[in-house]
């Protein structure tokens, strides 16, 4: 997960490959609260671990559940069976809609019947979603319910701590065409009261019915058969009573297939295969295949996979009744971007309810792309934007996962713009890897993978900043002094010189580079590893530097070098620290920085850091070496010590670390096409 302000994702231009999804947020809430419900032990596989589950786990934890994470993966839940071993209880729900609603169902009659008290809340945009209906349900049931906050929404309080008489004799009224989850709070929750039948009719056109059919298959898989008459009337039989069907599978997410359903539509001729859903699934989100279809993208699939590949190119504009797909449909709006005419999607006013005004959100940050929107109370019409049109924006991603996931297919542009994803993390809500998980499959347009090069001598800090550096903006780092302390070390081992005079004869340098092209070297996480060996300490002595700084003077090691070197720059970008970065290795980077201090100052940074590591060495040796290091690594003929031309000289010599990053961070900010407009 990037746990960073913004990420930045350069222009792709094709994808191709396999991905596995993460399980069903919505299954995965679902499965836990009737597992937490029920009689017995239930196994849980391929549960979506994310946010919204987690809310839910911690509050059944609270609430008494056995929650056991197994070491093959799975969690065991052991139900509470109808009980109530915690009468009272404080929960967070964050912003999770698929925790809230049901459990404000469940806790409030399980409160009435046993005596209990309950307080629910969340953050604050949980506070400004409606509830309302659905407490209006529970009192007529004869639920005690209090707003604590404003009237109609969240927080609330759940039962007064006495036991109560609930009224089931008449039929319990709900509206369904605001969010179908105050039905499935309520579908869920009865059947732990159902003395006699309980009918439920609901008020108005049911929305996001697939949802509400998901309910009912996971009811009937913890033996709970609801009738139904029609989408306006289920009643659920008396004596319903949950059992644990002992083991559950979570199906991948059909709404995250969305995105790269959208990716294999836009970008792939050979196709993305999709892991974990297919065309059978339970999941509503599935007929998201049928409106990519009508786009244009070429689908087939199993039981438990998609196979989706580009057919008409550009996309083919729809008008689409998204009622079906409410959230699948967000990536419609922006594969409209591509299609051949202007892409209504109606009967979408459920989406003005979601984690962020979706309707509103969307039709904003579409127009920062350049596209002409027009919203309305229930519907967004987007035209397409031609090559020409596009700009450079920042998402903002209002705490909206979706936002952040759909976004990322407007990186296919045709006008090789970049696209910033702000507040990466809210995918974390539903699928905390998404970003990697696209990264795996896409290909960047060739060169705009961005490079930042920090150049300079031995401890002026170059590691320290480029680490840094590389953690703000979530790239990767290519630590290039490495490299060469490797040969270096490799040498040594193969009982090869390293003496300079021994490396100026011509055999001894072609056998040095032949030994660098055979490097067995693996980067992990902090540790580097020769041979199967763990060396990053080894690496970090003086006489490795030393040593490294006499190989790197060889030709054919720079040359053996070269392509491991150009290999790390991968999505979404890299910082690389060296010598010869900005100069040789990556000469069309966008930012180049020389850093510099005086060679006391580093000779004194140097000999901190070796006593901090228990490292003894003296002052003057220090001085000594690296003025020697300086000298060699400026004077070498091959890619000698100099900034670029283009480098930004900076001497942090009364720089501290944190200042020199945000110097660093706001030249690159500077080279970063951005309109930075809210
Ligand atoms: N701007 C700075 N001010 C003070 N000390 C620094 C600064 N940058 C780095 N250092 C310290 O100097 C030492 C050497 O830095 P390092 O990043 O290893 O240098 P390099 O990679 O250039 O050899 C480290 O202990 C680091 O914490
Ligand atoms: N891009 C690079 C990086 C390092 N080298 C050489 C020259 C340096 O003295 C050695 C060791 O580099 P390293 O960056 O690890 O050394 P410091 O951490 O700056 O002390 O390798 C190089 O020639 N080209």
């Amino acid at each position: 997960m990037y746990d960073i302000p913004f990420l930045d994702l350069p222009p792709l231009q094709s994808a191709a490959g396999t991905v596995s999804l993460p399980g069903s947020k919505s299954i995965s809430n679902r499965v836990l609260l009737l597992a937490a419900l029920s009689e017995g032990r239930t196994t849980v596989h391929d549960l979506l671990d994310s946010d919204d589950t987690q809310v839910m786990l911690t509050a059944l934890r609270t609430l008494g559940c056995g929650v056991d994470a197994q070491a093959d993966g799975t969690l065991a839940i052991t139900g509470l069976s109808g009980s109530l071993p915690q009468r009272s209880a404080d929960l967070f729900l964050g912003n999770a809609g698929t925790a809230m609603r049901p459990l404000c169902a469940a806790l409030a009659l399980l409160a009435t019947q046993h005596g209990g008290q309950f307080d629910l809340r969340g953050v604050p945009r949980m506070h400004e979603r409606p509830i309302g209906d659905l407490v209006d349900a529970l009192r007529q049931l004869g639920c005690p319910v209090d707003y604590l906050g404003n009237e109609g929404y969240p927080p609330l309080r759940l039962g007064t701590g006495q036991t109560g008489t609930l009224q089931l004799g008449q039929p319990i009224r709900v509206r369904g065409d605001v969010s179908s989850q105050f039905l499935t709070a309520l579908l869920l929750a009865l059947p732990l009261v159902a003395s006699k039948d309980v009918v439920i009719d609901v008020v108005g056109e049911l929305i996001s019915k697939p949802y509400i059919d998901i309910t009912l298959k996971l009811l009937a898989q913890f033996g709970v058969a609801v009738q139904r008459d029609g989408w306006q009337r289920f009643t659920i039989p008396a004596g319903s009573r949950y059992r644990s069907p002992g083991d559950v599978f979570v199906e991948g997410d059909a709404s995250s297939a969305s995105y790269f359903i959208g990716l294999g539509a836009i970008a792939s001729d050979t196709g993305i295969t999709v892991q974990g859903v297919g065309l059978a699934s339970i999941q509503g989100d599935i007929r998201f295949v049928e409106a990519a279809q009508a786009m244009g993208a070429q689908i087939t699939g199993g039981p438990n996979h998609l196979h989706i590949r580009r057919g008409a190119w550009p996309l083919k504009a729809i008008d689409l009744d998204c009622n079906h797909i409410p959230d699948a449909a967000m990536t419609l709006a922006v594969m409209a971007l591509y299609a051949d005419g202007p892409t209504r999607l109606r009967n979408i006013a459920s989406w003005r309810v979601k984690e962020t005004d979706r309707i509103a959100a969307m039709a904003t940050e579409l127009r920062k792309l350049g596209a002409t929107v027009e919203e309305g109370a229930d519907f967004i019409r987007i035209e397409p934007l031609a090559a020409g049109g596009w700009k450079p924006a920042s998402i903002h991603t209002y705490d909206d996962h979706r936002v952040a996931m759909c976004f990322s297919l407007a990186t296919f542009n045709p006008d090789r713009v970049p696209v910033r994803i702000e507040d990466p993390k809210c995918v974390a809500k539903t699928f905390p890897d998404y970003f990697e998980t696209l990264f795996e499959v896409v290909t960047p347009v060739a060169g705009a993978v961005p490079v930042i090069c920090i150049d300079g001598p031995t401890a002026s800090g170059k590691g320290t900043l480029g680490a840094a550096v590389a953690q703000a903006l979530g790239y990767h780092l290519l630590d290039s002094g490495a490299l060469y302390r490797l040969v270096g070390l490799a040498a040594e081992r193969a009982g090869l010189s390293t003496a300079s005079e021994d490396l100026a004869h011509p055999e001894h340098g072609v056998r040095m580079g032949a030994l660098a092209q055979a490097l067995q070297v693996r980067f992990d996480g902090d540790s580097i590893w020769l041979d199967g060996d763990n060396v990053t300490d080894a690496l970090r002595t003086e006489a490795a530097g030393m040593a490294a700084s006499r190989v790197s003077a060889v030709p054919a090691v720079r040359q053996a070098l070269l392509a491991l070197q150009h290999g790390f720059a991968r999505l979404p970008g890299l910082v690389a620290d060296g010598r010869d970065m900005g100069t040789v290795i990556f000469p069309q980077a966008p930012l180049k920085v020389f850093l510099t201090a005086s060679a006391e100052q580093r000779a004194d940074r140097r000999h901190k850091q070796l006593i901090s590591k228990g490292i003894s060495a003296t002052l003057d040796s220090l001085l000594a070496d690296l003025k020697a290091r300086d000298l060699r690594d400026s004077t070498r003929k091959d890619a000698p010590l100099k900034p670029a031309e283009d480098a930004k000289l900076l001497d942090n010599s009364s720089l501290d670390v944190e200042q020199s990053v945000a110097q660093v961070l706001l030249w690159w900010q500077g080279t970063r096409p951005f309109n930075l407009q809210k």
